[in-house]
């Protein structure tokens, strides 16, 4: 199948010289949810505004919905609705105006009956006559969404859709955007929020100063990079580590009351029977354990930080 997304040898050096992206290449598939996710700076909203056509590139290519975002300006932006960082709402307009007059800057005939869907998929019908300035801040970010979908693109980019937003919001968000990838639309989003990733996407790309430095399933990334943990609480104190432990990943903790082990959540718990036949071995009973899988953040963390 033909990505929805097609990004090749992309770089983009500003006015004043500065590079902010190194060669690109990315392939967004039609109908997944991908997050970009990386530090400030490091120039996600550079590739969304190429993509979207509003900044230039420097060199190579891209194709949206299979056309050429330079040579076929137009068709490619007519694919896509971009919902930007900034709330851009101080507006008189209803709220039907507003996004009836956003599909018309693309260039399509009115279609009322598709605006009255995506007002009713953002639960906006019974504030379609409001003006959006009298709207609470969660209801124009509803709005600015809407008006991102009131052309029918198959393409969608939040630009952190939820930043400053309240947890319930978030969710509705959430649930709102697993809507439209039901309907077929590819969504890409940025976020800082890198719980937000881990609920929502199906891949994760992570750039760093201008590179994209990984491209992997959510799911894979997280048992690829990610470590587990157990922790065992003992029913006395320990001294010292053991010498039968000490090849082991684990520690003891200061107080001498926990024995914490890590392990690779791809390796089998072999590690896991081995280290509790030993402390069976050596009669070092625990009255606690728990286990814990690192989070997404964790893993991006480290990686960034490389
Ligand atoms: N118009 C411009 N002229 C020169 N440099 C720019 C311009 N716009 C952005 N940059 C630089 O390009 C780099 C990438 O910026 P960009 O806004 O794409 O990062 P970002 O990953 O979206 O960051 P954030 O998470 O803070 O939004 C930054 O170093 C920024 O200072």
């Amino acid at each position: 199948m033909q990505p929805d997304i097609s990004v090749k040898h992309l770089s983009k050096v500003y006015g004043d010289g500065f590079q902010a992206l190194k060669d690109i290449n990315l392939e967004i598939n039609r109908g997944e949810i991908f997050a970009l996710l990386g530090p400030n700076g490091a120039g996600k909203t550079t590739l969304i505004s190429i993509i979207c056509g509003i900044v230039n590139l420097s060199q190579g290519t891209v194709e949206a919905a299979g056309h050429d975002i330079v040579k076929d300006y137009r068709k490619a932006r007519q694919s896509i609705g971009l919902v930007p960082q900034e709330l851009n709402t101080d507006s008189f307009e209803t709220v039907w105006d507003a996004v009836s007059f956003s599909r018309g800057l693309f260039g399509k005939a009115p279609k009322p009956a598709h605006i009255e869907k995506v007002l009713k998929d953002l639960s906006l019908w019974d504030k379609r006559n409001n003006r959006i300035m009298s709207l609470s801040g969660g209801m124009k970010r509803r709005v600015m969404i809407a008006k991102a979908l009131s052309h029918e693109p198959q393409i969608l980019f939040l630009d952190e859709p939820t930043a400053g937003v309240d947890v319930e919001l978030r969710r509705d968000m959430w649930d709102m955007v697993r809507k439209l990838r039901e309907n077929g639309v590819t969504i890409i989003l940025t976020t800082h929020y890198i719980e937000e990733a881990e609920e929502m996407a199906d891949r994760i790309g992570v750039i760093r100063q201008g590179e994209i430095i990984l491209v992997e399933d959510k799911s894979q990334l997280m048992s690829k990079l990610g470590k587990k943990e157990l922790r065992l609480q003992l029913q006395s104190k320990l001294n010292r580590m053991p010498g039968q432990l000490t090849l082991e990943p684990i520690e003891l903790s200061d107080d001498g009351y926990e024995l914490i082990y890590t392990f690779d959540s791809q390796q089998e718990q072999a590690g896991v029977a081995r280290l509790l036949r030993t402390l069976g071995d050596l009669g070092i009973e625990y009255r606690d354990l728990q286990t814990r899988e690192s989070s997404l953040e964790e893993i991006f963390v480290g990686l960034v930080h490389e």
